[in-house]
C-alpha cells in the first residue's frame, strides 16, 4: 500500500487533473442521458464563474461579487449576436469574453481605486442592477420577459448537436482550468498570493497593488463571459432573472466550499452546489437564506474548503508512508523547482549589485502635531554601510518609510542616484532598485522558503502572463533562473537544506535572514535593513554581519537601522544618529563612538563610562 502511495506521489502534479478532464470531456461516451448530460454542463458553467471569483478573492484577496454581472455580459452577447444571425460559437466566446472583461476593467477601476471594500460593494451593487440594466433595453434584450428566437450554435458552418455542444462545454471548460493552473503555479500566482497577504509587501517588492488587484478581478472576467456564452447556447433563452443577487451567492458560496484557494476546488464546489441544493426546486426558495447561512457557518468552520480538508488528508497519507510533507507540492498544485537541496556555502558569491547613491535632504514629517522628522538629511554611498542609530521612537523607521515610498514627505528631498523619489508610489520606489526589510519580518503564509526567496524576483524578471499560461521558453528560462538564484542567496544566508519547508514556521532569527535573502535576489541598488539583527542570536548576528558585508561589497547601498550598538560600529563605514527628528551626530564609528551627546543621549553613558565598558 505504501509502495502504491509513494508511486502515485511521484507522479507529476497535473497528471490527475488532466485525466479528470479528459474524462469529463468523454463522459458522453459513458451513456449520459440528455438530464445528467445537462446538470454536468451546468456544473461546467457554474465552475468556470467559480474559478473567475477564485482568482480575484482566493489568489489576489480582494471580494468581488461581479461575477453575475460578466456572467450577464457574456450571455447577453451570445444572445444578442445569435438573434442577428452570428451563431458561430468561437465568435460568440471571443465577443463574449472580450465584453465580460471590458466590463471588468470598468467596474475595476473605480472599485480598486477607492480602495478597502469598495470593490466589494461596488461589485455588490453592479450585480443588483443586472437585472433592471437589462429590462430598461427592453427592446434590444427582450426585457423582463427574456431573450428567445436564439438559434442553435454552429461550428464552421455547420451546426452543432446537443453532443458536440457537450464537448465545447467541457472542452472551454478544461482549457480555462488548464489556464488559470498555469497561471496560479507561475511566479505571477507567486505574486498574487503575496499581496493577497501582504500589500505592503508586495508594494515594496515591486508589485503594483492596484495593477495586480485589477488584473486578476479582469481575469476572473473572462472565464464568467465564456460561462455566459455557453450557458445561452444550452438554453437558448435567457432572462434577467438568471443573473441576479442569488446566483451571485451561490457562486460565492460554492467558491467557499470547494477553497477559494484552489483551482479545482472551483469544480468541486460548482459541482455540489450544482447536483445538490440547486437540483431541488424547493430549495430555490429559500435559496438565499441557506447559502448566507452557510456562508456563515461554512466561512467559519471550514476554513480553506475542501481543498484544505483534501491537502491535509495528502499530508496525513505522506506522512504514513513516510514521505516528507515538506516536499508534498502547494495547494495551488505548483512546485517551485525541481532541482535537488543545494548544500550551504559560505564561499557562494554575492553577484554584483548595481549600487546607487541614496540622498535624503531636509526630510520633515509629522503625525498631527507630532514631528517624527525634522529636517533629516543624509547619504548612503554604493559599496557602503551607513548606519542610522538613535533612541526608540527618534524616527528610524519614519525615514525608511518616507526612503521607500510609504510615507510622503511634508517638505524635503530624497534621490536615488539622479532620480528624485520623495513622490513615487512604494512599488515604484522599489523599482528604482530599493529593497528592504521590516521590523517585523513580513513573511507570507503558506510560501515555501525558497517560494519566498523567489518572489523577490518578481519586479526585476520579466515573463508576461501570456509566456506563463501557454509555458513558454521565455517563461521556462525565467523559472530556471529563478530558482538558481533563489538557491545561490538561500545558500549564500546558510539556509539552502530549509527550501522546501514553511517559511512562516521558522524561527526568528532566520526568518530575518530569508528577508535578507530575498533582499539579494532583486539585485538592489540601495539596501534598506530595519532591525535585522533584533532576535538573532551569537552565530546569526555574525553570519548577519557578514552577509552585510558583502552585500555592500558587492556594490550596494546599505542604510542599517539598529540597537545592537557593537554591530554598528563594528560594521558600519558611516553612522547617522537621530534623536527626536533630528540629526544630532553622523561621522565614522569611531568618532561616533566618542561623541558625548550620543553616549548619554543614546547610549545614557558618559564618555569615561563608555570608555570602562570597553575596558571591562
Ligand atoms: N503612522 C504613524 N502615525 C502616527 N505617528 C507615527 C506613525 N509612525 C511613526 N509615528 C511616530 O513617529 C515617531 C517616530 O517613530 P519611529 O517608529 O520612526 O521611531 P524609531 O526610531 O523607528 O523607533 P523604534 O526604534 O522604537 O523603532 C514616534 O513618535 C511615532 O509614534
Amino acid at each position: 500500500m505504501t509502495a502504491i502511495w509513494c508511486r502515485v506521489r511521484a507522479l507529476p502534479g497535473w497528471v490527475f487533473p488532466l485525466a479528470a478532464g479528459v474524462v469529463l470531456i468523454l463522459l458522453p461516451l459513458a451513456g449520459l442521458d440528455f438530464a445528467a448530460s445537462r446538470q454536468v454542463q451546468l456544473v461546467c458553467v457554474l465552475a468556470l464563474l467559480v474559478s473567475g471569483l477564485n482568482l480575484s478573492l482566493g489568489y489576489a484577496g480582494e471580494l468581488a461579487l461581479g461575477q453575475a454581472a460578466m456572467f450577464a455580459a457574456g450571455a447577453y452577447t451570445a444572445g444578442l449576436l445569435s438573434v442577428s444571425g452570428h451563431t458561430d460559437i468561437v465568435l460568440q466566446l471571443v465577443a463574449g469574453g472580450v465584453v465580460a472583461l471590458a466590463v471588468g476593467v470598468v467596474t475595476g477601476i473605480p472599485g480598486l481605486r477607492l480602495g478597502h471594500w469598495s470593490l466589494a460593494l461596488t461589485s455588490f451593487f453592479l450585480v443588483l442592477l443586472v437585472p433592471d440594466v437589462i429590462a430598461a433595453f427592453g427592446e434590444v434584450t427582450g426585457g423582463r420577459s427574456g431573450l428567445s428566437g436564439i438559434a442553435e450554435a454552429t461550428l464552421l458552418g455547420e451546426v452543432l448537436e446537443p453532443e458536440a455542444l457537450y464537448v465545447v462545454i467541457a472542452g472551454v471548460t478544461v482549457l480555462w482550468f488548464v489556464v488559470l493552473r498555469n497561471l496560479v503555479t507561475s511566479r505571477h500566482g507567486l505574486a498574487f498570493r503575496v499581496l493577497k497577504q501582504s500589500p505592503v509587501l508586495a508594494s515594496s517588492m515591486g508589485i503594483s497593488v492596484f495593477r495586480m488587484k485589477l488584473l486578476a478581478y479582469a481575469l476572473g472576467a473572462l472565464p464568467a463571459g465564456l460561462a455566459g456564452v455557453l450557458f445561452t447556447n444550452l438554453d437558448l433563452y435567457i432572462s434577467p432573472e438568471a443573473f441576479g443577487f442569488t446566483l451571485a451567492t451561490s457562486v460565492l458560496a460554492a467558491s467557499i466550499l470547494g477553497g477559494s484557494t484552489s483551482v479545482y476546488g472551483a469544480f468541486v464546489g460548482a459541482a455540489i452546489m450544482q447536483l445538490g441544493p440547486n437540483q431541488s426546486t424547493e430549495f430555490q426558495q429559500y435559496a438565499l437564506l441557506v447559502y448566507g447561512a452557510f456562508l456563515v457557518v461554512g466561512g467559519v468552520l471550514l476554513s480553506g474548503g475542501l481543498a484544505r480538508l483534501y491537502w491535509l488528508l495528502i499530508a496525513r497519507l505522506d506522512r504514513a508512508a513516510g514521505l516528507s510533507s515538506a516536499r508534498a507540492p502547494k495547494p495551488s498544485g505548483g512546485q517551485a523547482g525541481d532541482s535537488e537541496d543545494s548544500e550551504d556555502s559560505e564561499d557562494s558569491e554575492v553577484p554584483a549589485l548595481p549600487g546607487r547613491p541614496l540622498e535624503v535632504a531636509g526630510v520633515r514629517k509629522a503625525f498631527g502635531g507630532n514631528q517624527a522628522l525634522a529636517g533629516v538629511s543624509l547619504t548612503a554611498s554604493p559599496g557602503k554601510v551607513t548606519a542610522l542609530i538613535g533612541p526608540n521612537g527618534s524616527g528610524k523607521t519614519t525615514l525608511l518609510n518616507m526612503v521607500s515610498g510609504f510615507y510622503r514627505a511634508d517638505s524635503g528631498h530624497i534621490r536615488i542616484g539622479e532620480r528624485q523619489v520623495q513622490r513615487l508610489t512604494p512599488h515604484r520606489v522599489a523599482r528604482e532598485g530599493v529593497a528592504r526589510t521590516f521590523q517585523t519580518p513580513n513573511i507570507p503564509e503558506g510560501l515555501s522558503v525558497l517560494e519566498v526567496v523567489i518572489s523577490g524576483r518578481y519586479a526585476g524578471q520579466r515573463a508576461s502572463m501570456l509566456s506563463a499560461v501557454l509555458r513558454l521558453p521565455r517563461f521556462r528560462r525565467v523559472r530556471t533562473a529563478d530558482v538558481a538564484e533563489a538557491e545561490q542567496a538561500l545558500s549564500l544566508v546558510g539556509m539552502g537544506q530549509l527550501r522546501d519547508t514553511e517559511a512562516v514556521s521558522l524561527p526568528l532569527g532566520m526568518r530575518r535572514l530569508l528577508e535578507v535573502a530575498k533582499v539579494l535576489v532583486s539585485r538592489p541598488g540601495v539596501v534598506l535593513l530595519d532591525e535585522v539583527a533584533s532576535g538573532l542570536d551569537e552565530d546569526e548576528v555574525c553570519r548577519l554581519a557578514e552577509l552585510i558585508r558583502r552585500i555592500s561589497d558587492a556594490g550596494a547601498a546599505v542604510v542599517l537601522v539598529e540597537h545592537n550598538f557593537r554591530l554598528v560600529l563594528d560594521l558600519a563605514d558611516e553612522v547617522v544618529v537621530l534623536a527626536q527628528g533630528e540629526v544630532i551626530a553622523s561621522g565614522p564609528p569611531e568618532v561616533i563612538e566618542n561623541d558625548e551627546r550620543v553616549l548619554s543621549e543614546y547610549l545614557g553613558v558618559t564618555v569615561a563610562e563608555a570608555g570602562e565598558g570597553q575596558r571591562g
